[in-house]
């Protein structure tokens, strides 16, 4: 909106998913979406490593998610040719794209790393020890100093992790994977080489967890926004999902639960059904918008034998992607039971709705630790293995939505729809930052 061309790259697929502007919008004639195909398997060492289509992490289990990596590190040389050929002020990645450094400083392109991470969040992963740059020397923490509030936070916080969530840490970012590259080392490499970093974010909510991520990486930190999305509107819905919104119309104000774990969280068998027996414990109405697991022969078998009987007219298990904003617009939730992934948590708290967080993955256990550090969400109870109960979760449900004692929580989870909702405050921090942009432009 402010003029500036863009051009989007990303494999086919992933290109697809995206929103489009209207065609004869002003917007669309400034973004053009480049497809650069995702190399196949021939590419990488003739191994079958990812399935044809597979170009996301949603389309793959996790323990491939590594192959994915090594296809992704070859679109460097589409990349570099694509900087070559065009006339480019700023390169913006995400933390992946670790080879971005050295394609922009050959092309005396100005590089700025995009987090779609919490502050909160990222601060943690950005120990200055372990992310030196540029092949230094790293430190790799232990799991057990993962458990801790990082020593440079000097504000009440608990953000940090349990054992359990450390353990998983310690593997899956700071460990070695296929790809020969941590993700430790993706990140340090970014941050060593980038000019500055933006970051889906805004002071009014984590400005106390933004200061000090520029305090650590030395590197101007800018808030664009909490990018809160719009729904869109019922226009192309099919039978299916007519059928949820028809049923959330016959529900109360705020009644219903909504449960989803995001795109990148594979729940285990034990999890599903914990999930659906606590749900069902609970009575709560609720609306469930489960991902077929992949060890599930169909949607049946998906859940515990019986349960959609069980549950006819009190709830709804819509297999499959589900319009996730449109849902959690609906006057009818009042819950949302979820992964504390952080695109979902800024679509949760821009409509008001309580928080009950189960956090599985990567960053979730930050955003909901710091959640419920602003008294914003109930945690479901964990054993020191990691697993839930059923009972932990109707418990859990049953306080943030209907229990006395979980009034303050709604109350803070509504004030907190004026942040998360003021779309002038947002609007107002992403204009400053595309100002960034141009005033930055690198003098070539
Ligand atoms: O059936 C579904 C499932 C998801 N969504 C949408 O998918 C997005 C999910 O985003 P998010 O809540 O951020 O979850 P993930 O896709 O799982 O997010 C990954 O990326 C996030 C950062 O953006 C991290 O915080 C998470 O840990 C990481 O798993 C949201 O827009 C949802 O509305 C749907 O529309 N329908």
């Amino acid at each position: 909106k402010s003029g500036v061309k863009v051009s989007f790259i990303s494999t086919p697929k992933n290109i697809q998913r995206l929103p489009k502007p209207a065609p004869e919008s002003e917007v669309a004639a400034l973004i053009n979406f480049v497809e650069f195909p995702l190399p196949a398997s021939a590419a990488l060492d003739d191994k079958l490593l990812l399935p044809e289509g597979a170009e996301a992490t949603v389309d793959i289990p996790s323990e491939n998610i590594q192959y994915l990596k090594i296809a992704y590190d070859l679109l460097q040389h589409p990349f570099k040719q694509f900087v070559a050929q065009q006339s480019v002020d700023w390169i913006i990645v995400d933390v992946m794209s670790h080879w971005a450094g050295k394609i922009a400083q050959e092309y005396h392109v100005p590089l700025l790393l995009f987090s779609a991470f919490s502050a909160a969040a990222f601060q943690f992963i950005a120990n200055p020890e372990c992310l030196v740059g540029d092949g230094q020397k790293r430190v790799r923490p232990s799991a057990e100093s993962l458990t801790s509030v990082p020593e440079w936070v000097d504000f009440p916080s608990s953000v940090a992790l349990r054992t359990f969530d450390a353990i998983g840490m310690h593997h899956g970012f700071y460990g070695m994977n296929a790809s020969g590259i941590t993700d430790a080392h993706r990140t340090a490499e970014i941050l060593h080489s980038c000019q500055a970093m933006a970051i889906r974010s805004c002071p009014e909510f984590e400005g106390e967890y933004l200061n000090l991520l520029e305090k650590l990486t030395g590197k101007p930190v800018i808030p664009v926004g909490l990018l809160t999305p719009e729904p869109n509107s019922a226009k192309g819905r099919d039978h299916q999902i007519s059928k949820i919104f028809q049923w959330l119309d016959e529900q109360k104000p705020r009644s219903v639960v909504f449960v989803g774990f995001g795109s990148e969280c594979k729940l285990s068998k034990d999890q599903v059904y914990e999930i659906a027996y606590g749900l069902e414990l609970s009575g709560l109405p609720f609306l469930w918008a489960l991902r077929k697991p992949e060890w599930a022969t169909d949607d049946v078998d998906a859940l515990p034998l019986g349960f959609a009987d069980t549950i006819r007219g009190k709830g709804i298990v819509s297999i499959g992607w589900a319009p996730q904003l449109e849902i959690l617009a609906h006057p009818s939730i009042g819950t949302s039971l979820f992964h504390a992934g952080w695109g979902s948590v800024i679509e949760t708290l821009q409509f008001g709705h309580s928080l009950v967080v189960l956090p599985l993955i990567i960053d979730q256990p930050l955003n909901a630790r710091l959640l419920v550090d602003k008294d914003l969400a109930v945690q479901v109870e964990r054993k020191d293995d990691g697993s839930f109960t059923r009972d932990g979760i109707a418990k859990a449900l049953r306080l943030a939505t209907v229990s006395e004692e979980g009034e303050k929580l709604r109350v803070r989870a509504r004030e907190a729809a004026n942040t998360f909702n003021d779309k002038k405050l947002h609007d107002d921090y992403s204009v400053r930052f595309v100002e960034y942009l141009k005033i930055n432009v690198a003098t070539k």
